[in-house]
């Protein structure tokens, strides 16, 4: 109960989410016969009360819709039991994650289209403006969507010999705002538009040496165990001013998003739907 009223959100922060979570309800695309619970799995440790959520889409975790909003169902289930900390990684041995599924954005159909991005940014505000701390524990590969999604977090450990970064520039997609937003919070705004204009993947050296990963781990218990480390920094420490303070060091960003969500999806689509970004998506999957 205790925790509850420390992990609790700012006022002006719930109406950000209030505003996003309405945007979604219309238009929404219904999937039946999808096992949620499976594509996320949701762990709590009872001795530290750390959650670890672990992507489970093999062979490469691709994010489709499906599977977006299993994150988005998993956040919630960690917001909602008051976790101490969460760790976000995938169960695939050498790959966290590839990135958004190709076969959701080639030839896409802009209704589904619009609802996979605008679960997307659920799953941003959940992440990215979350109270508890985070971590990612990178255990391998990282290109493009799911190194978003470790950026959303405040802390990363990559196994040596992944790359990482946003490599959308490659296939012909302009990159949109909470992407941008996210790396910029991270690294440096000079870097952010040299990584993301030039689609950069990092190795794990050039990671560590421009800030988008905090450590490098031998393997995928040591990223683990260097996560949980960083989440154990904040034991001693009251939950709630340090939700305060990180929500507002992030506030601005969600703001200017969730007043201009609508645009930012247009946008998306307009990146996914334009030809040059077509063709990549055709080239890759060899049609
Ligand atoms: C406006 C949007 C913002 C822009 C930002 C991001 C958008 C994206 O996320 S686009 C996705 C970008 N991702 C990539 O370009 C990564 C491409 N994949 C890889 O580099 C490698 O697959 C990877 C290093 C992740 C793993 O390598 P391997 O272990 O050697 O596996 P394979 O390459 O053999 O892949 C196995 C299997 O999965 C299929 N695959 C891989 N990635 C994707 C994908 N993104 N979408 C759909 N399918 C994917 C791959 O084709 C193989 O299939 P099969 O040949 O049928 O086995």
């Amino acid at each position: 109960m205790l925790l509850r009223q420390f992990t609790r959100a700012p006022n002006n922060m719930n109406l950000i989410r209030r505003i996003a979570t309405n945007a979604i309800l219309k238009n929404q695309t219904v999937t039946t016969n999808i096992d949620y619970n499976q594509l996320v799995l949701v762990d709590v440790n009872d001795k530290n009360g750390y959650a670890t959520v672990t992507l489970n889409r093999p062979p490469v975790n691709s994010f489709n819709l499906e599977l977006m909003m299993a994150l988005s169902r998993a956040l919630d289930q960690v917001e909602r039991n008051n976790s101490r900390g969460m760790i976000l990684t995938s169960i695939i041995p050498n790959i966290f994650s590839t990135g958004f599924d190709i076969r959701e954005l080639y030839q896409a159909d802009e209704r589904r289209l619009r609802e996979f991005w605008s679960v997307l940014q659920d799953c941003w505000f959940k992440l990215y403006g979350s109270t508890y701390p985070t971590a990612a524990s990178i255990n391998g590969h990282n290109p493009a969507a799911g190194c978003f999604f470790a950026l959303c977090c405040e802390y990363r450990a990559m196994v040596r010999n992944s790359k990482l970064g946003i490599s959308g520039a490659r296939l012909g997609i302009s990159i949109p705002l909470p992407m941008i937003y996210t790396m910029r919070s991270v690294i440096s705004t000079r870097q952010t538009e040299l990584a993301l204009t030039t689609g950069t993947l990092f190795t794990s050296d050039d990671a560590l040496k421009v800030g988008l990963i905090d450590d490098i781990a031998t393997d995928r218990s040591d990223a683990f165990a260097k996560c949980e480390a960083f989440l154990d920094r904040f034991k001693d420490i009251p939950p709630v001013s340090r939700g305060y303070t990180k929500r507002s060091v992030r506030q601005k960003d969600m703001e200017e998003i969730a007043a201009n969500r609508q645009r930012d999806t247009d946008e998306f689509v307009r990146a996914v739907l334009n030809p040059e970004a077509q063709s990549s998506f055709a080239a890759f999957l060899g049609k």
